[in-house]
């Protein structure tokens, strides 16, 4: 397929699809912290990609549950799912890469049992006098050479000198091969933490001729820059000039910073803009502030653990700490998370969901915001 084409049909298949869905679409919620809510344990390098080989029926599950909830947008457990990684495990090549088309599989057939299962509800959607299926697309998602390394550095986004260009491609290229054949219809960059790996994106959709479209989604700890400290104008731009990128966005991300994002992200692409933060925070009615969710408790005293010189304590020791000394947090408040969809609609932003540590509630309350203000 030539560019200009490959520019036309993707394009289209976005601004179709939003139209479709009334101006704004929903995102699903976070995946792989939905998995272990129902009991997985990802405490693995493959981490969410660990119930593609443990338990399908689970993930297949959890795909339902954010259909139910609304979502017109799903994404495959393929996030920390390598070739790399699975092989690591023992695994054959060929088994790996049937894996990685499993998930979009997984992906798919929920899709088709939530369409089974339709009621009327479901087919909401009329066009020209005729009653359509609620639209929904299933994404490949593909994490970061961060997240392959399952060091931490997804969110950091230093993968220090030895790191080429051709390095991340080398590593991407095959993976993205087997996604694209998968029957996805579009693959989600996701949590992309510097302009290296925007790069590297970018060069292999246009050197395998990619046809279908991409969204890339960065991922930022100051609300200014993405995570590696790289400029998101700079990262955002790189997403504009290719072609098969139909949207361009932030997820992982502490909703407070996600307004001044969404305006930089304007500022560098006119393409439609894709948000799902984390949940980072919660909002305290009583007291009315935003408090640091446990999380952020969690991490912030790993670290003044991890300053005290040649401190030992162990990571049970810590979380016990941490329980008896800092204050409660009541988690994800999903009411107050989507208070700002309106804002992030006013930026610029036309597609919404969550991330980390959201759940199917934050996705129904993010469909009703959007429902109630068309
Ligand atoms: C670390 S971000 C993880 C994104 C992935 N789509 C998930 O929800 O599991
Ligand atoms: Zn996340």
């Amino acid at each position: 397929m030539e560019l200009g084409n490959v520019e036309n049909s993707s394009t289209t298949l976005m601004t179709d699809f939003l139209k479709k869905c009334g101006g704004y679409a929903v995102v699903d919620g976070g995946l792989a912290t939905e998995l272990e809510r129902h009991g997985a344990d990802l405490n693995d390098p493959l981490w969410s990609a660990k119930c593609l080989i443990s338990s399908p029926h689970l993930v297949r599950r959890v795909h339902l549950d954010y259909l139910d909830a609304g979502a017109n947008i799903i994404l495959s457990a393929s996030y920390q799912a390598t070739i790399q990684g699975f092989v690591a495990k023992g695994m054959s090549v060929e088994e790996a890469e049937s894996l990685l088309r499993r998930s979009v599989e997984i992906a798919c057939e929920a899709r088709e049992i939530y369409y089974d299962k339709s009621t009327k509800g479901s087919w909401d959607y009329i066009e020209s006098g005729n009653i359509s299926r609620r639209p929904v697309l299933v994404a490949a998602s593909v994490g970061s050479y961060g997240a392959y390394l399952a060091d931490g550095s997804e969110y950091s986004g230093k993968y220090g000198d030895a790191v080429s260009l051709e390095t991340l491609k080398d590593f991407h290229r095959r993976r993205l091969q087997v996604l694209l054949k998968s029957g996805a219809d579009l693959i989600a960059f996701e949590t992309i933490p510097n302009k290296l790996e925007a790069k590297a994106y970018a060069q292999l959709l246009e050197e395998e001729g990619i046809n279908i479209p991409a969204w890339f989604s960065f991922n930022s700890k100051d609300g200014i820059n993405v995570v590696s400290g790289d400029s998101i104008l700079e990262c955002a731009s790189i997403a504009d000039s290719c072609k098969q990128v139909v949207a361009v966005g932030i997820n992982c991300t502490p909703p407070r910073f996600i307004h001044g994002l969404v305006l930089s992200i304007r500022k560098a692409t006119s393409k439609p803009i894709v948000i799902y933060p984390n949940s980072g925070e919660t909002y305290n009615a009583e007291l009315k502030q935003w408090t640091v969710s446990i999380l952020m408790e969690f991490f912030l005293f790993q670290v003044f653990i991890a300053c005290i010189p040649g401190c030992l304590v162990d990571f049970s020791t810590e979380y016990c700490l941490l329980t008896v000394f800092l204050p409660k947090s009541s988690g994800v408040v999903d009411e107050d998370f989507v208070s700002y969809i309106n804002k992030w609609r006013e930026a610029g932003a036309s597609l919404f969901g969550g991330c980390c540590r959201t759940t199917p509630n934050t996705i129904r309350a993010i469909g009703r915001v959007l429902s109630k203000n068309p």
